[in-house]
Formats: C-alpha cells, sequence, structure tokens
C-alpha cells in the first residue's frame, strides 16, 4: 500500500473513532443535560408548591379570624349558613365547625348536632396552639379519613385534594405539617413517603432508591411540602434530542479528531520527509548580516536553515527545528548546519577573521560531546578562529542551568563566543546573565517594535542595554525593520550590534561578500560626510 493511501486510511481510521467517542460522549451529555433538567424542574416544583402552601395558610388563618370573634350567636342558623358559605367557596377546606368544652357543636356541612361530638384522640399541637388530628374519619365524606385543624374554638375539616391541582406528570407531591420544636411531623396531604424528618427539616435534597427528592417549607404557616421525582430518565421520553446530541457528538468527534489526526500525521510525515531531507543535504542555508553601530560596518552573519517539504511547500525553521527536537534528530540538523555553514563562508571567515558567524544551537545540543568535537572537526580544520564562532543558545535552555554552565564553560575554553538568543522573551533572562558568563545578549524583536510606540514595554529596552553596559556584556539588537528603530538606536551613541530587515534580509552565502563591500562604502561615505561637515564647520 502506498504511503499516502495509508495515511490517508488512518486519518479516516482515527475520524472515525473520534466520531464513535463523540457519539458516545454526545449520549453521555444528553443524559447529563436532561437529569439536571429534571432535577430543575423538581426543585421548581417543589417551590410552587410551597408557594400554594403559603396560601393554604393564609386561607385557614382566615377563617380562624372570621369566627374570633364571630359576628352571630354561637352555633346560631346564621353562623352555621356563614361557615356552610365559607367552606363551599373553599378549594382547601371541606367543612367548618364551632368547637366548645373540646366537643365539636356544629358545622356548615353537618349542622346543629343533637349531641355534640367529642374530638378524636389529638395527633399533634403547634406552638401557636393548633391542634391537629390525622387520619380521622370524616362524616361528611362517608367516613373517608382526613386531617382536621382545630385552634380558638374553630375546626377545619382540610380537603385531601387540597394539592390535587399541583400534580405533575413523573412527580409526586407530600404537605406535612412541622412542630419544629419537637420535630414532629405529620402529613395533611398528598402521597404518603417514607422520608427522614431531617431531610423535611433541613429543607433538604436527596437521592434515594432511584428517587429525587426537595423539601421546602413555609415561612408563614407550619407547612412544608416535598417534591419527588424519578433520577431514572427513560431514554424514550425525548428521542429525536437524544439523536440530535449523538449526531452532533459525532460530527464534533469526526471534526476534531480528523484535525487532530492531519495535524498529528502531517507532524509525523514532516518529520520523516525532514530527517530524509537532512541526510540528503537538502536543507540550505542563508545569512542575515550582523552590522556593528555606530561604524556601520559589518560585523558578521547570523546562519539560519532553510528548508521545503516533499512538495515545495515552505516550512519555517523554528517549526522544523521543533518537530526534529521533539522526535530526538536535532543533532543531525546541528550537524548539517556546522558543516555547511563553515563549507559556505569558512573562506570569508579566514581571509575576515574581525568578522563572526553565529549559529542557533537547540537546547538539546549541549549535552554530551558531539557538539564540541564537530565543532572542533569543522572549526579547527578549516582554519578559522573559534573565537569568530558564536553560539546562540535560547532561553528554552534554562531547564539544567547546572548543565547549560558547564557547556557554556567549555564552550568559552574551546575559545568559542556564547550569545544568549531572543533575550527577554524566556522566564530567566536575569538567571542566565547571573549563572553563565556569556558574551553577548541578542535582545529579542519584540522590544525593538516598542521603540517610538507607547507600549507599556517600550521602557525595557533602554533598561536591558543599561543592564548590559553595567554588567559588561555586549548587546545584539534583534528585528531593526525601520529607519526610526535604527535611528534611535544609533543616537544612543553605545557600541552595539544591530541586525534586522533594515540593514539585510537573509541572503545567500555568495551574496554575503558583495554585502560587506556595501556597507563598509556606505560606512565609509557616512564618515566622510561627517569629516566634511565637521571642517566646514571648523
Ligand atoms: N519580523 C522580522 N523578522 C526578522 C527580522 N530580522 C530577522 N528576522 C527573522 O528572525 C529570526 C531570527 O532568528 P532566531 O531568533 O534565532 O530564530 C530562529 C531560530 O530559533 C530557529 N532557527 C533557524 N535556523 C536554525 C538552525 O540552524 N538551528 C536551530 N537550532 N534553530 C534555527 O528558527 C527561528 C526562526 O528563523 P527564521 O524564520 O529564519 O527567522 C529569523 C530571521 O529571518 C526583522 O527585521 N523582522
Amino acid at each position: 500500500m502506498s504511503l499516502g493511501k495509508y495515511r490517508r486510511l488512518s486519518i479516516i481510521g482515527l475520524a472515525l473513532f473520534g466520531a464513535a467517542l463523540g457519539a458516545v460522549g454526545g449520549y453521555w451529555l444528553c443524559h447529563v443535560s436532561r437529569l439536571r433538567a429534571a432535577n430543575v424542574a423538581l426543585s421548581t416544583y417543589a417551590s410552587e408548591l410551597v408557594d400554594h402552601a403559603n396560601e393554604y395558610g393564609a386561607e385557614l388563618r382566615a377563617i380562624k379570624l372570621a369566627f374570633n370573634p364571630s359576628a352571630f350567636p354561637f352555633c346560631s342558623t346564621e353562623e352555621i349558613s356563614k361557615l356552610r358559605e365559607l367552606a363551599f367557596h373553599s378549594l382547601q377546606v371541606k367543612d367548618i365547625g364551632r368547637l366548645q368544652n373540646g366537643k365539636l357543636v356544629c358545622s356548615g356541612w353537618l349542622g346543629k348536632l343533637a349531641d355534640p361530638w367529642s374530638m378524636p384522640q389529638l395527633t399533634m399541637t403547634l406552638p401557636g396552639g393548633t391542634q391537629i388530628y390525622a387520619d380521622i374519619p370524616l362524616a361528611i365524606a362517608g367516613h373517608q379519613r382526613g386531617v382536621v385543624l382545630a385552634q380558638q374554638g374553630v375546626d377545619v375539616v382540610l380537603s385531601p385534594n387540597a394539592f390535587e391541582r399541583w400534580d405533575r406528570p413523573g412527580m409526586r407531591n407530600m404537605v406535612v405539617m412541622v412542630n419544629f420544636t419537637t420535630r414532629q411531623i405529620v402529613r395533611i396531604t398528598g402521597d404518603a413517603m417514607e422520608l427522614d424528618p431531617a431531610l423535611i427539616l433541613s429543607e433538604g435534597h436527596a437521592e434515594i432508591g432511584g428517587k429525587t427528592y426537595y423539601a421546602r417549607c413555609s415561612r408563614q404557616s407550619a407547612l412544608c411540602v416535598v417534591a419527588e421525582g424519578s433520577t431514572q430518565i427513560a431514554a424514550s421520553d425525548t428521542p429525536w434530542l437524544q439523536f440530535e446530541y449523538i449526531v452532533m457528538g459525532a460530527l464534533a468527534g469526526f471534526g476534531l479528531s480528523l484535525a487532530a489526526a492531519q495535524f498529528y500525521l502531517q507532524r509525523i510525515g514532516l518529520a520523516r520527509q525532514l530527517r530524509r531531507a537532512v541526510r540528503h543535504g537538502r536543507l540550505s542555508l542563508v545569512y542575515q548580516p550582523i552590522i556593528e553601530l555606530p561604524s556601520g560596518s559589518c560585523a558578521g552573519a547570523e546562519a539560519l536553515l532553510r528548508w521545503s517539504d516533499d512538495d515545495g511547500n515552505a516550512i519555517a525553521p523554528d517549526f522544523f527545528i521543533r518537530i526534529a527536537e521533539d522526535r530526538g534528530f536535532i543533532g543531525e540538523i546541528t550537524e548539517f548546519l556546522v558543516r555547511r555553514s563553515i563549507q559556505d563562508v569558512g573562506d570569508i571567515l579566514r581571509n575576515h577573521p574581525e568578522l563572526t558567524l553565529s549559529l542557533n544551537i537547540a537546547p538539546a545540543d549541549l549535552q554530551g560531546e558531539a557538539l564540541f568535537q564537530l565543532l572542533d572537526l569543522h572549526v579547527r580544520q578549516a582554519g578559522i578562529h573559534p573565537r569568530q564562532v558564536a553560539l546562540e543558545i535560547t532561553e528554552r535552555s534554562t531547564a539544567d542551568i547546572i548543565q547549560l554552565r558547564e557547556a557554556v564553560l567549555r564552550l568559552h575554553m574551546d575559545g568559542y563566543q556564547v550569545h544568549i538568543d531572543d533575550f527577554g522573551t524566556g522566564y530567566s533572562s536575569l538567571a542566565y546573565l547571573h549563572e553563565l558568563a556569556v558574551d553577548v545578549i541578542k535582545i529579542d524583536r519584540a522590544f525593538t517594535r516598542t521603540i517610538g510606540t507607547d507600549a507599556v514595554t517600550a521602557s525595557i529596552l533602554p533598561q536591558i542595554l543599561a543592564l548590559a553596559t553595567s554588567l559588561h556584556v555586549e548587546v545584539i539588537v534583534e528585528g531593526v525593520e525601520t529607519e526610526e528603530q535604527a535611528s534611535y538606536l544609533t543616537a544612543t551613541g553605545s557600541v552595539m550590534q544591530v541586525q534586522g530587515w533594515y540593514y539585510g534580509k537573509p541572503v545567500q552565502a555568495a551574496d554575503l561578500p558583495k554585502y560587506k563591500e556595501d556597507m563598509a562604502h556606505a560606512a565609509e561615505v557616512s564618515l566622510s560626510s561627517l569629516n566634511d561637515h565637521g571642517s566646514r564647520k571648523a
């Protein structure tokens, strides 16, 4: 099978796997969100029940007040008719009666009793004195069992269906009266539920035996409510919703894993191509001049790698260098860099001992002997003074400062220069200056860009320049792109080196001598014009 076909199949396979995972994720997400929605609905239901309980309590209080005092003689025809009228208009109350010496004397629906009835066994008394008789046979309801409340000579037969119109499909409710002092609870209406009183008294929330419970209590009366719902959500409830979630999950999983697989396999593919390119020497180098200020003469150049993949696409060096670092063959690239750059510019360096060649070195290159042997082989054998070679290390390499310090010492002992690249962007720039005896810091172009702007970081560049002066460390300012930036740096009057598109973009090695000559000529012209100006003034 061809590599391209294998790659395509791998990508599709991974994407399908991602789609399957996404579908499972979608199903799970749907389930969780429906459970959450069900819980919110149940909690809202409990709050609605409590609102209704408040109305219920208010009505009971109003009935009690209507007969304390009563506008009519005790158990008179008028009073009985008033009792009947109030009970008739109420949804919560079935009958209202009048009590005397603990006996029912008359009620709206029973009329005046020839022989007053003694009240049955008391179930609970609330702190305000309301007496509750639960589970007693009701004469007006064919001896169906119900609850009667009695206070200040008035008794009320509660409707067992008072909360019926608040029923919700799939949910149940229970209404109780609570004595918070004695922690006694009596069910008034709704479905009987075997629950820990503590759950009700604390207005809690619990999941027990596949059911979810929310308890809420009224602030105005001794009523509490419990709403019950199922924790099991049937898949058949909302099949379309479930389907949508699964499809969306599958699509998202497919898309994401397709992108991830493409990215990953592209990296693997690129890594393979890069390795081949290094082995066959198909990478190239360009050289960006480094200029000395204030003289304006060329001080050297930085070698920068260039590579295009098999399809001819130019790949950014920081991207492919990272791939080589991750896949452990950066050493081969460095080997190529050192060998090819010395081949390219060895003659120029021999003829111009004042010039420096800067080489980017990856942190991994500083481990072991390979780099030192490599430099020894190519630099010394080419007859170039090691001082003409500068090794640029980046701040990423602070991970092992001890190892790094040893490597820097060794490079110095062998006569090479060590430059810190991208100074100011890493996390431990100052640690570098303190710990490592470096020759030059290369100030990252992020700081150069702030010249002439009012960015908050604009004040950092002068401070780094001052710091470098006080520590006797030389400076190369990177990324000088504009005349304004160049003028600013020249105007500081400090001796420094600069690099950037304003002075010259990276060029082929063959173009470097011409560049150097042009720069030398330009420097001479500007010097003589300065002298002319000076003598005319004199
Ligand atoms: N916007 C802007 N950019 C400017 C200007 N002047 C120079 N540059 C670019 O800035 C980068 C400077 O190199 P670096 O900081 O060492 O950053 C390098 C270096 O970290 C790495 N690299 C390049 N060649 C090698 C190599 O041979 N070995 C290793 N280990 N890393 C390398 O890749 C990075 C990127 O290299 P390049 O793409 O060539 O990008 C180069 C250069 O082309 C300017 O005025 N404006």
